[in-house]
């Protein structure tokens, strides 16, 4: 079977305690975003072990902590009977770029392993193995619009109708942003305004009213990520914005049917497409 993991996007992003837990509880809009990878599943050959194998871009650590192996581990340790599977994924999204990249492939597995192993699983059952293997893995199981709280893994469904269609450009400045040190680099607080009101109002309204947290933190050490957001709006966007905890930047231009080009810098990666 072969799925394709897509990124996500954070609209908004209010970080409003530090748990006991050492996790922090927030407040975030996510959206899938079109940019994906590309995961196969098969039944592996007769006495052959499970195996993972990579392509494209480069994935660090062992194959065996690759979140696509964890998956299967996952189910597996519940079901002991399944078979060994094959593997394959070839890695598109950047990572350490807030895309959520490495959770979409954790969830897509999952949801992947669940129909080649024929485990019947539902939806919520699938969310509650996907929540043991990241914060944001749990949303890629449904991957629709959705308003996240308490670890990012509380969902609930959040239309976003002005969002359909509008063109949208992702920058990845090659810079990657480990996701634990910039939630170090925050300190908690209320949010401003209530996120999903924000979100509701027109898209050039969210300028003034929807914010990621992470922005002002991570500002001085990393003055590029406010330079792409005035890029942006200098090109018309509506809204920019620093996705996750970064390093990604994107744009939004409802009602055009492709974001404008921009001159940047050669090793930067640029994803253009419509949402
Ligand atoms: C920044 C976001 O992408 C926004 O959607 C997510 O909150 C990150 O989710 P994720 O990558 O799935 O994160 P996890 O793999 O669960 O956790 C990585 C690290 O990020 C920090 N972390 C993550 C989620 C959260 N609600 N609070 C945290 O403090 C913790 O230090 C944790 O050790
Ligand atoms: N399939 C995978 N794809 C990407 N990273 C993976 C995968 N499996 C395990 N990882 C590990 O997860 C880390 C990436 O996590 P990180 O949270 O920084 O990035 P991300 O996938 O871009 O998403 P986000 O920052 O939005 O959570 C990598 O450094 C890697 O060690």
């Amino acid at each position: 079977m072969l799925v394709f993991p897509n990124a996500k996007l954070n609209l908004g992003l209010h970080i409003t305690a530090r748990r006991p837990d050492g996790f922090h509880t927030l407040e975030t809009a996510m959206v899938p975003l079109p940019w994906t990878d590309a995961l196969e599943v098969l039944p592996a050959p007769e006495a052959a072990e499970t195996s993972l194998t990579l392509t494209g871009r480069p994935v660090p650590g062992e194959p065996a902590t690759n979140l696509c192996v964890r998956a299967y581990e996952l189910l597996r340790a519940d079901f002991p009977q399944v078979p060994a599977v094959r593997l394959h994924l070839h890695k598109v999204v950047p990572i350490g770029a807030g895309l959520g990249g490495g959770s979409a492939d954790a969830a897509f597995a999952l949801r992947a392993l669940n129909t080649v192993l024929a485990l019947n699983l539902s939806d919520d059952a699938l969310e509650a193995y996907a929540r043991r293997l990241g914060s944001d893995c749990a949303f890629f199981i449904r991957n629709q619009p959705a308003l996240a709280l308490g670890r990012g893994d509380e969902l609930s469904a959040l239309p976003l109708p002005q969002l359909a269609g509008a063109a949208c450009k992702v920058i990845y400045p090659n810079l990657h942003i480990s996701t634990a040190e910039a939630y170090a680099g925050v300190t908690p607080r209320p949010p401003q305004h209530a996120l999903g009101t924000a979100l509701a109002a027109p898209i050039n309204t969210w300028r003034d009213t929807v914010v990621n947290d992470f922005e002002a933190s991570l500002a001085p050490k990393f003055p590029v990520l406010a330079q792409l957001k005035e890029q942006l709006y200098a090109a018309g966007a509506a809204y920019a914005s620093l996705s996750g905890s970064g390093s990604a930047v994107f744009g939004l231009w409802p009602g055009q049917s492709a974001p404008p080009k921009l001159a940047l810098k050669a090793d930067y990666e640029v994803w253009d497409g419509v949402l």
